[in-house]
């Protein structure tokens, strides 16, 4: 069957869906080619870790990223959003999965950080697809060894910043309290977005506000309203290099059913990819969404919001892309 539909020079985009159904062939992200199909060589590279060894609830989110993909199908070339075409702009492509080992998370965690490393050194931004949210501290690590401390965009009901749990330091739980203890994170460049529900005590708040997180919680969301949230977050960032980190249950669970460890009172998908539209002209250098568990999901209602969530940051990043040349 027709596969990418490829300009004479420019970026392969995806499959044309008005010449092939869009629910034909295999699913990777938006129908893009795979890297393997353009050389080897993305601006913008895919790429999914199905690893959900580090959850403490449901179990699950090893195949999100292939829900996410399924999904996707459904996605078009140009943004009305961002005014843009973001696998027109950039070469965007599907670099795989990461093969994480699921009986070791520390071994899984090495694999992810080295993974990340070829993808970075290949010159590509990382669109990841998860897998639980242990994977952030690797990819952390990895675009902290390119770019140095990076600022930090958490969307998530949690806090992700405790310390330990039943003895294990990588879960998905703490990702963000190691990647502070490692110094790969500008602590004067930190919020979480979307936070609530219940905590194990007060202490968990003290402890974050001591690393240098903010906070801006859901419900000073839908308060404030979406465009002084993305204009005050947009202001803490200025221009440093920027890693965005979305946990799906930053939404409400009735708009992403499909996750492991769910709370009541949550963003919409509607201010969710409004508040990063709001976010167009940070420097993103990669991104994640995670926690998309789909056999809690229903209607693929949660695998369609993180599309679309991760169509938003990677025209963001392919914009950026496009910006750079041509200012070279
Ligand atoms: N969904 C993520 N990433 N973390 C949730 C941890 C919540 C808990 O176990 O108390
Ligand atoms: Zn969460
Ligand atoms: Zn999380």
């Amino acid at each position: 069957m027709t596969t990418a539909a490829s300009a004479s020079n420019g970026p392969v985009g995806p499959v044309d869906s008005s010449r092939v159904p869009r629910y034909a062939g295999p699913a990777t992200f938006a129908r893009l080619p795979r890297l393997d199909e353009v050389g080897g060589r993305a601006d913008v590279a895919v790429v999914g870790v199905p690893f959900d060894t580090g959850v403490s609830y449901r179990p699950g989110a090893r195949f999100g990223g292939n829900a996410i993909r399924e999904a996707s199908r459904l996605l078009r070339p140009y943004n009305p959003a961002q005014d843009a075409s973001p696998f027109a702009l950039a070469q965007v492509a599907d670099a795989g999965d990461i093969a994480a080992n699921p009986f070791n998370i520390n071994e899984a965690v090495e694999t992810v950080e080295a993974a990340a490393d070829d993808l970075l050194a290949g010159g590509a931004r990382m669109m990841t697809l998860g897998g639980d949210h242990t994977i952030a501290l690797p990819l952390l690590r990895s675009v902290a060894k390119k770019h140095g401390p990076v600022a930090l965009l958490h969307f998530d009901a949690h806090l992700d910043t405790w310390d330990t749990y039943f003895g294990a330091e990588y879960t998905h739980g703490t990702p963000f309290r190691r990647a502070v203890e490692e110094g790969i994170l500008d602590t004067s460049a930190l919020s979480h977005v979307g936070t609530r529900g219940p905590l194990y005590g007060k202490k968990d708040l003290d402890d974050d506000e001591k690393m240098g997180f903010g906070i801006v919680t859901s419900a000073d969301v839908m308060r404030r309203g979406v465009d002084e949230v993305a204009d005050q977050l947009r202001q803490r960032i200025g221009d440093r290099p920027l890693y965005i980190s979305i946990d799906i249950d930053v939404l409400d669970p009735a708009h992403a059913p499909g996750t492991g460890t769910p709370e009541a009172g949550g963003m919409t998908s509607r201010e969710l990819l409004e508040i990063l539209r709001g976010l167009a002209s940070c420097n993103l250098v990669s991104a994640d969404v995670v926690e998309v568990a789909p056999a809690y999901d229903h209607a693929e209602i949660t695998a369609v919001a993180a599309s679309h969530t991760a169509y938003e940051l990677t025209t963001i990043m392919s914009r950026q892309i496009a910006a750079s040349r041509q200012g070279e």
